[in-house]
Parts: structure tokens; sequence; C-alpha cells
């Protein structure tokens, strides 16, 4: 089983990823790609490297029983994709709290209001296969309960459950 634990920067992922009951090996895509070299440009603008979805694929090509964390996971082949979700609001306050500039998390709860990852995941992989998991107000812990039970197939794919558009 291959899953993806995606969703906008912010929402959880790789806090979440280290509270799994799931036995499948965890791959964090961002340091695969730093670790590897596996990015295709230096983004001066952003501080950041371009991942280059390719290469990573190339690399997990032939792992059978990965969940791939990153806000770029549901771009992998994969057989359940789970969307983390966190109100534009709070999200904003999480990354800020992280130490992002403002433009960073204004952006990306921009994002987050527009369902941008969701709408990637279920074009890419359709609805059948799409889990989200809102985290708005909930522990890490109760929220990686969600994701396992999504992996463990104990819930039903859900995409379009959760509405931000009052955020707009
Ligand atoms: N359920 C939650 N409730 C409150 N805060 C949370 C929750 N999950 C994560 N956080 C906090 O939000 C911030 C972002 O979490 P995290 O780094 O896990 O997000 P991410 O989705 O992996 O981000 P990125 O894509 O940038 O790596 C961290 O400071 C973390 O402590």
């Amino acid at each position: 089983m291959r899953v993806a634990l995606t969703g906008t920067p912010g929402t959880g992922k790789t806090t979440v990823s280290e509270l799994l009951d799931s036995d499948l090996d965890v791959v964090h895509v961002n340091a695969l790609v730093e670790d590897e070299g596996l990015y295709s440009e230096v983004d001066e603008d952003r501080d950041s490297k371009v991942a280059d979805m390719e290469a990573v694929r190339e690399w997990l090509a032939g792992e059978d029983d990965v969940l791939v964390e990153s806000h770029l996971a549901h771009l992998v082949d994969v057989d359940r994709v789970v969307v983390l979700r966190c109100a534009p609001d709070e999200l904003e306050t999480r990354l800020t709290e992280r130490g992002e500039s403002p433009r960073k998390a204004e952006e990306n709860a921009e994002s987050e209001a527009l369902d941008v990852i969701l709408s990637e995941a279920v074009r890419i992989h359709g609805e059948s296969k799409v889990y989200e998991v809102d985290t708005t107000g909930r522990t890490p812990e109760d929220v990686a309960a969600d994701v396992d039970a999504a992996i463990a197939g104990d819930r039903e794919p859900s995409a379009g459950d959760v509405d931000f558009t009052d955020y707009l």
C-alpha cells in the first residue's frame, strides 16, 4: 500500500506522520530532495529548492509500503491520498508561529481557502481514493487517529466535506 499524506504547508503533515500507528515507511519528500539532490532548480526568491518530481517518482519506484509526506505527495503514484485541511485563519497563525514570513503565511492561507491541493488530488486520483481530514482545532493525536483509519480502510473516502469558502 502506497499512501500520500498531503496538504497545504502548516496543516500538520510532518507532525502527524510522526504519530501514526501504521507500519508504512514514512518518506519525507523535503528531506529526500535535500539528501539525494532531487531538485531541478533553486528558487532564490523563496530561498527553497524546487523538487524534481520525476526524480522523486523514480526514487520511489519499487517502494511498495510507503507513506509519502509532502505538499507534493499527491503528485506521486499512490493507492490512497490523505489531504490534511486547516481553517485559513488557524493555518496562518500556525505558520506565523513557526516563523514563516507574513507573505508565505498569507499565500498558504489563501491556497487552503481555495482547496488548491484537494482539487489537484481529486483531479489526479479521483474521489474514490481521496480522504480529507480536518485538523482545525484538533490535537495532532486526534488527527493521526483519523489518518490511521484512512490507511487501514476503516473510513470511507471523503473529498469535498470541508468547506472554507467563508474565508474568501
Ligand atoms: N493539529 C494541530 N494543532 C495545532 N498545531 C499543529 C497541529 N499540527 C501541527 N501543528 C503545528 O503547526 C505547525 C506546522 O506543522 P507541520 O510542520 O507538521 O506542518 P506541515 O504540513 O508538515 O508543513 P510543511 O509542508 O511546511 O512541512 C507546527 O508548528 C506544528 O507544531
